[in-house]
């Protein structure tokens, strides 16, 4: 039974949701980074929010963590580069908890243009100051959105009902979709000094740390108030407390900080300024969504292998893994068919394709294409698998390409894998027998038809009288018990290929031997 971690406060729904559906888990929050790493190796999935770090320390030391699961949207809190090195998956929750931090957004919003915490605190303390809090009406006031995808759309649309006119930057909002949210798509320049409020609802990355730089902030509208319920770094923190001394800037309202938990800041002294502790997705009705969809997720993924909402993998749905699976066995192993015998040469691979005919073709091909670089990889890689072979075969350079065919095959389903190296290419199909068992019927070109074992000894030779007796004797020799012989060749005479599957793995003597037979160019033991 897969066991996960929940380290984060969740709401209990995820406790219930991962046991009934049969996967142990503990809730142990509020540990340190030491004790993590010290209980981590025990689990295959870890429950988090925003306060885990899982650190490429942490990830060294969890030696079965299969998937963190983000109950939430950001992942800043984890090394997703470690962690797709080391094969785990990240997966987040993107909508669960959208409406709640849209709608805090907007609660700042209302907040900043009435001064209603200040007035609030003011009135608790009997001052009955109705002079000193005059605020601004939104209605007709110009709203820029800077990001605008689940949150700033929602952001939008609430703002669109509130009769503001709302301008939006994204360099990834398409026009159509611009259209469809009702927002006109401005560039960044025009919206700083367009925008009466501006609010920013982008992921923290090298483009939009400090979006809202000192200089930004000086082309501003003189008056223009500020949200971030986004990431803390999206906004210069030191040149906002400037501006908003200077009276450039009205007011800004925070949810986030550059270093969280904040407990202090030139912020906090100043009287148009609103903050809260990161509580945009504080809504019991977000924790419930997020806490039942990671739960739900991570319980797909350890038990079915369906993959929703990965960061680091393509999706699988869990109406897909069960057809998927056999098709990524057989691409599993004839990528490492093609590794095996690409690792036993010695020669660096240069380029990969693996081509899909006929039911393979109308498949979701990413995942199969995952796992036939997994297997690739897995001869030169420990540890290769479905989420860290597309980067390892990136970092080493190799070219990785797909072709579907809509022409007609002469199996029901093939896959096909050819592997180039710079002195050869290589390549290796297979089917699926009965729908569901991988079977090879061709290398380099040769048709041949064999099951995959867990033994095999891949020999080519000429195809000449006595190749066949003297191989068998080598192998009854040395006491090995055949369990299957395929022969395969090009044409009588040319290029002839044998694959047997044998009970044990080969010695280096008995390779040896086969090897100084006459005839024989190439023997290679593979495992599958
Ligand atoms: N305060 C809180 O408690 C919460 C904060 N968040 C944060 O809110 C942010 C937005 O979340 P979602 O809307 O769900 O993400 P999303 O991925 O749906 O939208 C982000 C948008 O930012 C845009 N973007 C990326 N780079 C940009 C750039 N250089 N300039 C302008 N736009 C850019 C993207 O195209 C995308 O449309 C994230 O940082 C997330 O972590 C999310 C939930 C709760
Ligand atoms: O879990 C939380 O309270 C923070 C939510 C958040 O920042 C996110 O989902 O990105």
């Amino acid at each position: 039974m897969p066991k996960v971690l929940i380290s984060d406060k969740l709401s209990p729904a995820a406790v219930e949701i991962f046991r009934a559906r049969g996967v142990e888990v503990d809730v142990k929050t509020g540990l340190s980074a030491a004790d993590l790493r010290a209980i981590i190796g025990e689990y295959d999935g870890l429950a988090i929010r925003s306060a885990t770090k899982v650190t490429k320390e942490v990830l060294e030391t969890a030696t079965n963590l299969k998937v963190v699961g983000r109950a939430g949207i950001g992942v800043d809190n984890v090394d997703i580069k470690s962690a797709t090195a080391r094969g785990v998956v990240v997966m987040n929750t993107p909508n669960g908890n959208a409406i709640t931090t849209a709608e805090h957004a907007i609660a700042m919003m209302f907040a900043l243009a009435r001064q209603i915490p200040e007035a609030s605190a003011s009135t608790k303390a009997g001052k009955w100051e109705k002079n000193r809090f005059m605020g601004v009406e939104l209605t007709g006031k110009v709203l820029g959105v800077i990001g605008c995808g689940n949150i700033g759309s929602i952001v939008a649309d609430r703002a669109i009902g509130l009769k503001m006119r709302v301008v939006a930057y994204d360099p990834y909002l398409t026009d159509k979709r611009a259209r469809d949210i009702g927002v006109e798509k401005i560039e960044l320049a025009d919206l700083i000094a367009r925008a009466d409020i501006i609010t920013l609802h982008t992921p923290l990355t090298d483009q939009t740390r400090n979006i809202i730089s000192r200089d930004a902030l000086a082309r501003a509208k003189k008056g223009v108030r500020i949200i971030n319920c986004a990431r803390g770094g999206l906004v210069d923190e030191a040149a906002l407390a400037e501006a908003l001394k200077s009276g450039h800037v009205a007011g800004a309202a925070l949810d986030v900080f550059e270093v969280e938990p904040a407990k202090e800041s030139p912020l906090f002294a100043l009287e148009n300024v609103v903050c809260t502790p990161h509580l945009g997705a504080s809504t019991t009705e977000a924790q419930e969504n997020v806490a039942l969809q990671i739960a739900e997720q991570m319980s797909d993924f350890l038990l079915t292998g369906a993959v929703s909402n990965a960061i680091n993998m393509p999706s699988v749905s869990a109406e897909d893994a069960p057809r998927l699976k056999p098709y990524m066995e057989l691409c599993r192993s004839l990528g490492a068919f093609a590794g095996q015998l690409t690792t036993a040469q010695h020669s660096a691979i240069k380029a990969v394709t693996i081509e899909y005919e006929g039911a393979a073709a109308g498949l979701n091909t990413k995942p199969l294409t995952a796992a036939a670089l997994a297997g690739l990889m897995g001869p030169m890689m420990e540890g290769a698998n479905m989420v860290n072979a597309p980067v390892l075969a990136h970092d080493r350079g190799i070219e990785v390409s797909e072709t579907i065919h809509d022409r007609p095959s002469e199996y029901q389903t093939l896959v096909r894998i050819s592997v180039v190296t710079d002195t050869q290419t290589r390549g290796v199909a297979g089917t699926l027998f009965a729908g569901s068992r991988p079977r090879i019927v061709e290398i380099k070109g040769i048709p041949v038809e064999a099951d995959f074992a867990r033994h095999m000894l891949y020999v080519t030779n000429q195809d000449k009288p006595g190749f066949i007796g003297r191989f068998g004797a080598v192998l009854s020799e040395a006491g090995i018990n055949i369990a299957t012989f395929h022969l395969g060749r090009a044409e009588a005479g040319g290029d002839a290929i044998c694959l047997v599957s044998i009970d044990e793995e080969p010695s280096e003597e008995v390779l040896k031997a086969v090897r100084a037979l006459p005839l024989v160019v190439q023997a290679a033991p593979l495992s599958f």
